[in-house]
């Protein structure tokens, strides 16, 4: 394990012991500096881990506070493990499908199992590596490492080893402490029978009747991996309807491949307002509901187990953000477009303090977390730089996937309405695709949304096999700047996948792909 401080860095009396501090600029110069750092990072999950490495490649000498958490939710608790789930309860699911197994000629002699502990080594034996090969990539690049929690200490530019007479000091300071899963008043966790991300992705057990209060992304996931392995599952969302985050359309499709054939049921406009734990095998959970709209009881449902998928709040108690005059907003950290702290919403920016990732709650994926820290060392390193938020992808890994980048269509049609343009829509389809149908997944859509006056894309979503890696061309078009009749232009690998966008972007511009 990780020493309180590993790789170069040693402590003495409450201090960094006094080697020399070096700043190694890019440009090869060497310059004797007033801190022990350039950069101090609190929070080493993927926003911390990625700011890191630019650091390094800008020259900036970082050290960065783990809080022993090296890999922080994405590596730990997060998309690591729960695509491990994923990919082998959906590889259960697929080969207990006689259907689509005999619509390509092949059968199952004999019953499919699984073994639910090897599954659940797989996925935590997976993070244990991913964590693992994290922690190497900084010890290897120098970047040192301080197990303790770091909090914030009045005046800025110091970071104290919470818990320790230690402080260090940083001419500049990123947290990047990420978030926790909130659980609604009323909801009693006890982490066997009620639970939430945290413990479901150990797969202690699989319930043979599971409640999942909250639709988003991680009920959909876990709905996913539990009918795969043979639970029932029940949606209680408070919102109108299920995926309610997800563009209205696609969430109807979605609806119709993944939870209207499977074991699935829902309660919508409803909240989850009191959840008691039970005895795994002896007694239910109890679960009452309220009208979201009258908040009388709607409801009691007793199941085996219930799952909270509420939503996910910031991680910033132990930061002390008080010390340097930072209010939040629910938690999470106010930034401006270069990920500078405002003291609050539209407030000061707090010279040299920046915060990325989960903990500052623009987009809580990790993949933003990490570009949020590549900006923020731009913006360090004397480069203005500023994250294009509606040009980051997203995706719900079922089977099949859910992706999407920039706006659903009722922001569009605002910003249409807003600006004075046109909104323009072009549609592919899976069931047209030579490819898919080979693969006998022949079902999902793809949308793209354009500015018919500036021909910019403004958002994309799919729903079909591989709409993960789909969506990847999307938003590197909304990145660059590619118009819709640029992307009609592109030629496109037959026969695949990415035919099915080739499709949208022509009828976008009413042409033809076939
Ligand atoms: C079940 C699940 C599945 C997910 N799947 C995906 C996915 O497929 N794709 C995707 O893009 N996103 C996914 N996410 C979201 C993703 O995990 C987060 O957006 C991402 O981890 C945020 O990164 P972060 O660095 O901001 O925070 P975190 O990863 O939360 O890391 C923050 C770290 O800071 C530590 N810390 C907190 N306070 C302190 C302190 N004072 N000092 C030092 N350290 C501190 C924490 O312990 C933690 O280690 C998933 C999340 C969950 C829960
Ligand atoms: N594949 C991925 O990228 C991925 C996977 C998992 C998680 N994540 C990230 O983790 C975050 C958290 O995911 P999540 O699914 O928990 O949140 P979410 O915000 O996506 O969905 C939460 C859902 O819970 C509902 N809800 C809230 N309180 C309720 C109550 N009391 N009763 C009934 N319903 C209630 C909300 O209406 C909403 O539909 C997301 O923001 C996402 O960015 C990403």
């Amino acid at each position: 394990m990780l020493a309180c401080a590993i790789a170069a860095i040693a402590f003495a009396g409450g201090r960094v012991a006094p080697r020399a501090p070096v700043s190694r600029l890019a440009a090869g110069r060497v310059r004797m500096a007033q801190f022990d750092y350039d950069l101090a990072i609190i929070g080493c999950g993927v926003g911390g881990h990625g700011a890191a490495l630019h650091a390094v490649s800008k020259g900036l000498k970082t050290v960065i506070f783990t809080g022993g958490d090296a890999g922080g939710t994405c590596v730990n608790r997060g998309c690591v493990p729960s695509k491990a789930l994923l990919a082998a309860s959906g590889r259960v699911r697929e080969m207990r499908d006689d259907a689509h197994l005999k619509s390509l000629g092949i059968s199952v002699n004999g019953v499919v199992e699984y073994d639910r502990a090897a599954i659940s080594n797989h996925a935590n034996g997976l993070a244990a590596r991913v964590k693992g090969n994290l922690v190497n990539s900084l010890v290897a690049l120098g970047v040192d490492m301080i197990e303790a929690k770091g909090a914030l200490v009045k005046g800025g530019q110091k970071v104290q080893c919470v818990g320790q007479d230690r402080v260090v000091t940083a001419k500049d300071v990123i947290i990047a402490t990420g978030s926790v899963p909130f659980v609604p008043r009323g909801i009693e966790v006890d982490g066997k029978t009620v639970f939430t991300s945290d413990e479901a992705l150990k797969l202690e057990w699989v319930p043979d009747w599971v409640a999942i209060v909250g639709s988003g992304y991680i009920g959909l996931e876990f709905s996913d991996v539990y009918t795969a392995l043979g639970s029932e599952v029940t949606f209680i969302e408070a919102l109108d309807r299920i995926m309610p985050t997800f563009d209205q359309q696609i969430a109807q499709v979605a609806q119709r491949i993944l939870v209207r054939p499977r074991a699935i049921d829902s309660r919508t406009g409803v909240f989850a307002a009191k959840v008691t734990p039970g005895v795994r095998g002896e007694k239910p959970v109890r679960i009452e509901m309220i009208d979201a709209k009258t908040k009388e009881l709607a409801e009691v449902l007793e199941v085996d187990a219930c799952m909270v998928a509420t939503g996910r709040v910031p991680y910033t108690q132990s930061l002390a953000l008080d010390a340097v005059g930072v209010e939040t907003e629910r938690g999470f950290v106010q930034t401006n477009e270069m990920m500078q702290v405002l003291t609050k919403p539209g407030g000061q920016v707090v010279p040299n303090l920046y915060c990325i990732g989960d903990a500052n709650g623009k987009m809580m994926l990790a993949h933003a977390a990490s570009a949020q820290g590549i900006s923020a060392v731009e913006n360090i390193a004397g480069t203005v730089h500023k994250v294009n938020h509606e040009a980051i992808p997203a995706a719900c890994f079922t089977h099949p996937e859910i992706a999407f980048v920039g706006l659903d269509e009722a922001a569009a049609k605002k910003r249409a309405a807003d600006g004075g343009f046109e909104l323009g829509i072009g549609m592919g389809n899976f069931r047209a695709n030579s490819k898919a149908l080979a693969e006998a997944e022949g079902e999902g859509v793809a949308k793209v949304m354009f500015n018919k006056k500036t021909r910019q894309v403004l958002g994309v979503h799919i729903v079909g096999l591989h709409a993960a890696d789909l969506i990847q061309e999307c938003a590197n078009a909304i990145e660059l700047g590619t118009t819709i009749d640029q992307l009609a232009m592109i030629t496109h690998t037959h026969p695949t996948l990415s035919e099915v966008l080739d499709e949208a972007f022509k009828g976008a511009v009413g042409r033809s792909a076939h």
